[in-house]
């Protein structure tokens, strides 16, 4: 039987959508030659809430994703009340898919560093894989008992994760990409241009929409 192809997803607040998701996402979809989902958090947990909401966050992600098919946008969060728990999300996607289908969640290292702080952690790791991407600047710290889980579960890309389901954590090698929402959220509140941070048609509709605007507005 063929091993089917793996579905990976790549959550987020996406406040708003910036390059340096857009490639890690591209990349990992190479490197995993998995189908990729960007899942826009409705309510985002452990954080302050986002400045734009979650319809005006998914229309800047569709200009984003405009005339290519590798990414795809899934605006399932959106359906459901409350902090969008990643775990709920992939039990959700687990019934759909059935037990087999490799799952991958996709995390920046940054995100994955605080894994052990998010809701029923370790049921994560019973219905996906974990593949950290690497993030420009300091590496963070994990906390001693994420390190055991990487210890246990640490897969290479050509290891046998694709013949299970769940429960690898791989590490991906992706362009560096000094980019971050709340960078891009700044330059538009000081009245400066995000322009090559973000795709032009997301930096014309945030423009046309006032989003994220301080005093002055953006600059261009
Ligand atoms: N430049 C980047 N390179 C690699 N991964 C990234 C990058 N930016 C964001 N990510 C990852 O994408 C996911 C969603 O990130 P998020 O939407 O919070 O963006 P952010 O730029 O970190 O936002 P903020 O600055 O508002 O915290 C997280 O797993 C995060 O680590
Ligand atoms: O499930 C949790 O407890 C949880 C805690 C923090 C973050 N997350 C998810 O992690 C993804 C990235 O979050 P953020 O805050 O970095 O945009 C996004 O999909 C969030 O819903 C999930």
């Amino acid at each position: 039987m063929n091993t089917p192809r793996p579905l990976a997803l790549l959550g987020g607040t996406f406040d708003p959508v910036h390059f340096g998701h857009l490639r890690a996402a591209w990349e990992a979809a190479e490197q995993l030659d998995a189908e990729v989902h960007l899942l826009p958090a409705n309510v985002p947990p452990h954080r302050p809430q986002p400045a734009v909401d979650a319809a005006g966050r998914v229309e800047l992600l569709r200009l984003a994703l405009a005339g290519q098919e590798r990414l795809r946008l899934d605006t399932r969060e959106l359906q459901r009340a409350g902090p969008s728990y990643t775990v709920d999300t992939l039990y959700e996607l687990r019934a759909e898919i059935g037990p087999q289908r490799p799952l991958v969640l996709l995390l920046g290292m940054d995100a994955f560093a605080a894994l052990a702080s998010w809701n029923r952690w370790l049921q994560l790791f019973e219905l996906a894989h974990i593949a950290v991407m690497d993030r420009p600047g300091p590496a963070p710290a994990f906390p001693a008992e994420l390190q055991a889980q990487v210890a246990a579960r640490r897969a290479g890309l050509d290891g046998d994760w694709r013949g299970h389901g769940a429960g690898r954590v791989l590490f991906l090698d992706v362009t560096a990409l000094e980019i971050s929402a709340t960078a891009v959220r700044g330059q538009l509140a000081a009245g400066l241009s995000p322009r090559y941070l973000v795709p032009d048609a997301v930096l014309g509709e945030i423009q046309r929409r006032g989003w994220y605007r301080g005093g002055s507005g953006a600059g261009d």
